[in-house]
This record gives C-alpha cells, structure tokens and sequence, in this order.
C-alpha cells in the first residue's frame, strides 16, 4: 500500500504526554507514554474507564496535541508537521468513532466521498472508490439511502467505508463496537478484520471490552492511570496466564460473551450482554 519501507512502524508515539486537570485538581489524561504499533498490526488498547486510552488514541492523529513527545505516522513526524502538512497526512489516517459521526443531511455515498472531496480528489477517482467500499462493507444497495434509514451496525459499515475510501495507512477506531448489539459486533469485527487483511490497513482500537479485543487484535496494551503498564501478544485469542490483565479478569469478572446474541436486539441498546464486567466492577 505505501512505499514507506516494511520494518518502519505505522504508529510511533515516543514519550507522548498530554495532561488535564481534573475538576479536584488532580492530573489525568496521558503521562510519558511509548507505544509501537508494526504496519498490519491490529493493536487494541483496554483499561478501566478514564485510564487515557481514547486520548492515547486522539495522540496518534493529533486530535490531540501532546505536551510532549513525538508522534510518528508511517515514518512522517505529524509533530513537526505545519497545519497544512497535517491536512495532509490526516487524508492517510482513517478514524471511526462510536457514535459513527456521519452527516444525515447527506446520502451514504456522499458520506464516503466527503473525505476525498476534501482531499481534492478527482471525480472519476471517488465514484470508484465509493463503489469499492461500499460494496467492501455490502452496502452497495445504500449508496442513495440517508443515514437515518440505516441501523446502527450499518452506519458503522458506512463510517468503515468512509475511513477506508482514501486508501489510509492506519485506521483508528474509537469503542466502534460499543453501541452495537453483540450480534451486530460479530459482524463489524469481521469487516475490521477483512479490511485488515485485504488492504493492509494498521488498525489501533480502543475497547473496554475484553472480547472485542480477544476476538479482533493481535496485541493488546493495557492503560492504567495515563500509562500503557502492559503489553501482550494475543493473537491467538489467549490472555497470557500472570500477565496484570488476565488477574484483572480473575478479579472482576468472567471474559467473553455472557448471553448469546439475539436476532431481535436493538443495536442502540447499551450496554451489550458481553460488555466487559471490569467497567461494572470499576463504576
Ligand atoms: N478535553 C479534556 N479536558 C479535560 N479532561 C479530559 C479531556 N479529555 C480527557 N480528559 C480526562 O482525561 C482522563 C482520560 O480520559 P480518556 O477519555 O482518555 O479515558 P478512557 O480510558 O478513554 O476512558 P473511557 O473508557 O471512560 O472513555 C479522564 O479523566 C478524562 O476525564
């Protein structure tokens, strides 16, 4: 996909800080932070609700800017990149979002294509690529349709769609699955893998939940008050026996889904059956 070589990583925050001051006075957000995420990786990023990792993962774009540190995307500095330069370098960074973030006053293929308009692209180049992923996520039959029409599982296909439409490096993906029904989660996780595998696509997913990372990531790191304190190879679905994760889940709760998925449940309703028990334990 890129000419960037193969041993440089698709994510390098190096010392990345960002801080915030809690309504107390204390500090939270992000302390001096490394993280490596190697092109085709699928990097998840679990913690305790308020432990930093949507921030760790708004760093990784510069949604947020650190207060220190350097962050490297496919060997580009965004750090030291001038606003345009960052423009620019955002085009290769898809992100997708919990609550999908799609305009409603335009169609589903609209959507797709806003990112490329916004790049410049050519007309004849974003009619094919909103072809290629809607029909990429099996929503070809939607192209006219406006999100309102669309459930929950398919409006998070059109948000993969619209990430994936300017042929990113990385995809960032923020609790995707979080509004969604565990049935309808099964089914995104598949088409976060497949784009994975098909388009070479680095993915880094924030997630409280144990199983949407068992399922879909081959490392995990492990966020604890602003710091990743972990790291593990899971990619064979198995939570290495002493690691600080695995005595989490013996301490708050069992891992994976509780119930099976029902046909009938409504993708808003939250939380899911197999939502980790550790955000209950931590409430
Ligand atoms: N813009 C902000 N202003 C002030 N505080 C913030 C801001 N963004 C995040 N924080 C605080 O930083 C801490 C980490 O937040 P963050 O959203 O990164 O955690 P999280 O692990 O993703 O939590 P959750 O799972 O609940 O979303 C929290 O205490 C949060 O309140």
């Amino acid at each position: 996909m890129s000419a960037t070589p193969a041993s440089t990583p698709a994510i390098a925050l190096k010392g990345v800080s960002r801080r915030f001051t809690d309504p107390g006075g204390g500090e939270v957000g992000v302390r001096t932070t490394d993280l490596v995420v190697p092109q085709g990786e699928i990097h998840g990023i679990i913690g305790f609700s308020g432990a930093g990792k949507s921030t760790l993962l708004r760093l990784a774009n510069l949604l947020e800017r650190p207060d220190a540190g350097e962050v490297i995307v496919h060997g580009q500095n965004l750090t030291r990149l001038s606003a345009a330069g960052l423009r620019q370098a955002r085009h290769r960074i898809g992100m997708i979002f919990q609550h999908f973030n799609l305009l409603h006053n335009q169609t589903v293929a609209e959507n797709v294509a806003l990112p490329m308009r916004i790049a410049g692209a050519s007309p004849a180049h974003i009619k094919k690529r909103v072809a290629t992923c809607l029909d990429f996520v099996g929503l070809a039959a939607k192209a006219d349709v406006y999100p309102g029409r669309l459930s929950g599982g398919q409006k998070q296909r059109v948000a993969i769609a619209r990430a994936l439409a300017p042929e990113p490096h990385v995809l960032l993906a923020d609790e995707p699955t979080s509004a969604l029904d565990p049935r309808t989660t099964l089914d995104l996780l598949d088409v976060l893998a497949d784009a994975n595998r098909q388009f070479g696509v680095t993915i880094l997913l924030v997630s409280h939940e144990m199983e949407v990372v068992r399922r879909l990531c081959h490392r995990v790191s492990v966020m604890e008050g602003g710091r990743i304190v972990e790291q593990l190879d899971i990619a064979n679905g198995a939570i290495p026996e002493g690691s600080r994760l695995a005595s989490w889940l013996a301490d708050f709760g069992a891992v994976g889904p509780a119930a099976s998925p029902s046909p009938t449940q409504s993708e808003a309703a939250a939380p899911a059956p197999h939502h980790f028990a550790l955000e209950a334990a931590h409430a």
